[in-house]
């Protein structure tokens, strides 16, 4: 059974349903952005933590996440902070 558009958004207008079609081929766009960027950040932290390894320094810094985590703060609030948890976690695996 195909669901109809109205059923696959819970809107209950035709209207309704095609705008919230299009903001969400819009978000899934945005998403992939976003994911990108991740990606991208990942491997210029991993250049990072390479470097600092190598040279006989510590894979983690954490002066620097609290300067990550406060610049997430301050433009998102406390999600803000989890969500530069969580990418930091991302990045350098967990501590
Ligand atoms: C990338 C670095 O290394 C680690 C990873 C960080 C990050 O992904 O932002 C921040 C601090 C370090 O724990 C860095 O020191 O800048």
């Amino acid at each position: 059974m195909t669901a109809t558009a109205a059923e696959k958004t819970g809107a209950h207008t035709t209207e309704a349903a095609d705008v919230i079609t299009g903001a969400r081929e819009r978000i899934d766009a945005l998403d992939d952005r976003i994911i990108g960027l991740i990606q991208e950040r990942m491997a210029v932290s991993a250049v990072i933590q390479e470097a600092r390894i190598t040279s006989g320094g510590r894979r983690v810094n954490l002066s620097r996440e609290m300067e990550v985590l406060n610049h997430y703060s301050e433009a998102l609030g406390k999600p803000g902070t989890a969500l530069a948890m969580t990418l930091l976690e991302l990045c350098r695996g967990r501590i």
